[in-house]
């Protein structure tokens, strides 16, 4: 991206923090072209010394120049965050939120601001592994579309929708899906614990298992019952495990838990 382009993070929390440093680590921009803003002093302090870049307790201060405005803030606060902004955003600055449910509709009504993206990365975006879907206003210019798919890509994959409904079922997936598979993950590791195992190893066999399952699905394309198939040896040991699982409503419950994240998701989105 151009080297006189200004970046301005409004709310510097955990998703910020992933962002300006996949940014950063990809040398996407440099951290003279960042500015980032947050109440928290001590917070901003950290952002300071770990990551070099510019900060201020003021939102209007940073989003002054910015070429493209993140609003990485929680959704309770967006509203409150809109009014304080609203008239003060250049038109040709590109406001790029990542609040989980809030539309562009809203955001731009909020803001009375025409060039927006609605994004929703996840926190593997850390390691340069994340999955961003995001969505883009009709107002949003070429170079603006250019420059998002340029900061997206820098923390992983990106898949552009074209409609936003689907922003609001990717939390679902992908946006809290971190968390579900964490979840997992801990719960073997338990497992493993309980067997004997120490936590270290229990975690070496449980992380190396879940990595080598992905990439043998990435490899080989196959569906997934074929590759669970070839595990399930008839009369054998995994056989058993499955049918605890799914005596457990394993799938049923995770289907649950994707649908009601997405339909918080959309409650989240009234909010402002
Ligand atoms: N975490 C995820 O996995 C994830 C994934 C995708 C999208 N998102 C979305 O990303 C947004 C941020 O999430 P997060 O997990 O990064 O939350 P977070 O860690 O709480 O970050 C939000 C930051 O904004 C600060 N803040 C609060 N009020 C502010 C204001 N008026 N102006 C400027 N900054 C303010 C908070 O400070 P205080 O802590 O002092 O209040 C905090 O440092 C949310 O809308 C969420 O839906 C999160
Ligand atoms: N974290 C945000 C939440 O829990 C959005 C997806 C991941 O609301």
């Amino acid at each position: 991206m151009r080297s006189d382009l200004q970046m301005a993070f409004i709310g510097s929390g955990v998703m910020a923090e992933a962002m300006i440093s996949g940014l950063l680590a990809k040398k996407v921009v440099t951290a003279d072209q960042i500015i980032a803003s947050d109440p928290l002093e001590s917070r901003r302090l950290y952002m300071q010394q770990t990551y070099s870049i510019r900060t201020t307790s003021h939102n209007t201060e940073a989003i002054q120049g910015a070429a493209i405005a993140v609003l990485s803030v929680k959704p309770q606060v967006l509203g409150s965050l809109m009014q304080t902004l609203r008239g003060k955003i250049a038109l040709d600055t590109l406001i790029m939120s990542i609040v989980a449910g809030a539309s562009i509709t809203s955001l731009s009504q909020g803001l009375n601001h025409a060039s927006i993206v609605r994004a929703m990365p996840n926190t593997p975006a850390q390691v340069g592994m994340g999955m961003t879907v995001w969505s883009a206003s009709p107002e949003v210019t070429e170079v603006q579309h250019s420059y998002s798919k340029i900061i997206l890509q820098a923390l992983g994959e990106e898949m552009e929708v074209l409609h936003e409904y689907e922003i609001d079922r990717a939390t679902g997936i992908s946006g809290a899906g971190p968390a579900f598979v964490f979840l997992l993950i801990e719960a073997i590791i338990d497992a493993g614990v309980q067997m004997g195992f120490t936590r270290d190893q229990a975690q070496i066999l449980t992380l190396q298992t879940i990595a080598g399952s992905v990439e043998l699905m990435r490899r080989t394309n196959e569906h997934p019952t074929k590759l669970r198939n070839q595990v399930t040896s008839p009369g054998g040991a995994t056989a058993v495990g499955l049918y605890e699982l799914e005596k457990g409503r394993i799938r049923t419950t995770i289907c649950d838990a994707v649908f009601a994240t997405f339909e918080r998701t959309q409650k989240l989105g009234k909010l402002s």
